[in-house]
């Protein structure tokens, strides 16, 4: 398949154009570099264009003539988007319309979103499957949502074949340490930012928040290894392909990890102590979120495979060896 990846220079995205480009697609990926990264993109071409720029974007899709698009690019932090809403609204929800409107201008039948677990806000029941309410507690929840609402309609419209496919907490770094996360210090990851602390590149970690309703009073997460997400977009893609249709989709482990079980498993990879301190919960945190995948198996075959001590210590070698990452 002929396989336009916006976003495709970024963490998510560069790992799942390696496994497109492994499974024999043809590649083309359209990034402006504002986090993504040139090197993270090899074996194809990379057009440096922001989405919010219809008429160059115009220009790659009637060359390359795409019959599938994955839309990664997107601002994508709940905090950064309280303070800063327009931006948000604009690159995420303008920049997908503008890529929707390209598809159906083109003809592409396939299109598969990275969307989030942040359209459930806090969900009332955990695990969540993709029937729970929808209550995003910030725009940047708010934009994800919108979009997908909007991909409904075109795809309603166009015949165009679609996946909204919900991450969970993405994490993790290739097994030879040959691709991971640029998390710079304006990272709020709880990951690389544990990884900063036990490097000694960052004070001490704050946990943000001990008496959630949790065995150990931290936050709950479903920590999910980027190789299986990747391997998730590949696997959708060609499922479409074969004539499944199909709205949002959850991407997890299923399995909740606390913040506080996280630390341990890095002192574990690291043999490190991570220096820690309490701190007040982050506003408009959820303290419980992890998903129910069983419909991303039933679909689609797929489930994650990689466990949590893969992710912690791929992330860690990854950093350890590539300091560029942490800059
Ligand atoms: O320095 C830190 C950073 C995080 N945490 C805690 O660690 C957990 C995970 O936090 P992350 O920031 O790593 O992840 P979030 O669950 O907050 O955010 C994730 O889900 C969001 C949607 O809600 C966005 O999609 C975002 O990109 C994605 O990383 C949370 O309980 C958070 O409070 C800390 O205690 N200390």
């Amino acid at each position: 398949m002929r396989v336009l990846v916006t976003g495709g220079a970024g963490y998510v995205g560069s790992f799942t154009v390696r496994r497109l480009l492994a499974a024999g697609h043809e590649v083309v990926v359209v990034d402006n570099l504002s986090t993504g990264r040139r090197e993270a993109v090899r074996g194809c071409r990379l057009h440096v264009v922001d989405i919010l720029d219809i008429a160059s974007m115009g220009t790659v899709f009637e060359e390359f003539h795409p019959e599938a698009v994955i839309h990664f690019a997107a601002l994508k932090s709940s905090e950064e988007s309280l303070r800063d809403i327009n931006t948000y609204f604009s690159v995420n929800l303008t920049g997908t319309q503008n890529v929707l409107a390209l598809c159906a201008r083109t003809g592409v039948e396939r299109f598969v979103f990275s969307s989030s677990c942040a359209v459930y806000g806090t969900p009332q029941i955990c695990p969540v499957d993709e029937t729970a309410p929808v209550r995003p507690e910030s725009p940047y929840g708010e934009t994800k949502y919108l979009c997908e609402r909007v991909i409904a309609s075109y795809a309603q419209a166009t015949g165009m074949r679609y996946a909204n496919l919900r991450y969970f907490n993405a994490a993790g770094a290739a097994d030879d340490a040959s691709l991971g996360e640029y998390a710079g210090p304006a990272s709020t990851q709880l990951l690389p930012v544990a990884i900063r602390s036990t490097l000694g590149l960052a004070p001490t970690l704050r946990i943000f928040g001990n008496d959630y309703p949790t065995t150990d009073g931290t936050a709950l997460r479903d920590y999910i290894h980027v190789e299986d997400l990747a391997q998730a977009h590949v696997r959708v893609l060609e499922g479409l392909q074969k004539g499944s249709q199909c709205g949002p989709v959850n991407l997890g482990r299923g399995q909740p990890v606390s913040v506080r079980e996280l630390i341990d498993v890095l002192h574990d990879v690291s043999g490190k102590e991570t220096p820690v301190a309490m701190a007040p919960r982050r506003p408009g945190d959820p303290g419980l979120s992890w998903a129910d995948p069983s419909l991303a198996l039933s679909r689609f075959g797929w489930r994650a495979e990689r466990d949590l001590d893969h992710i912690v210590r791929t992330a860690w070698n990854w950093h350890t060896s590539t300091p560029a990452s942490l800059e």
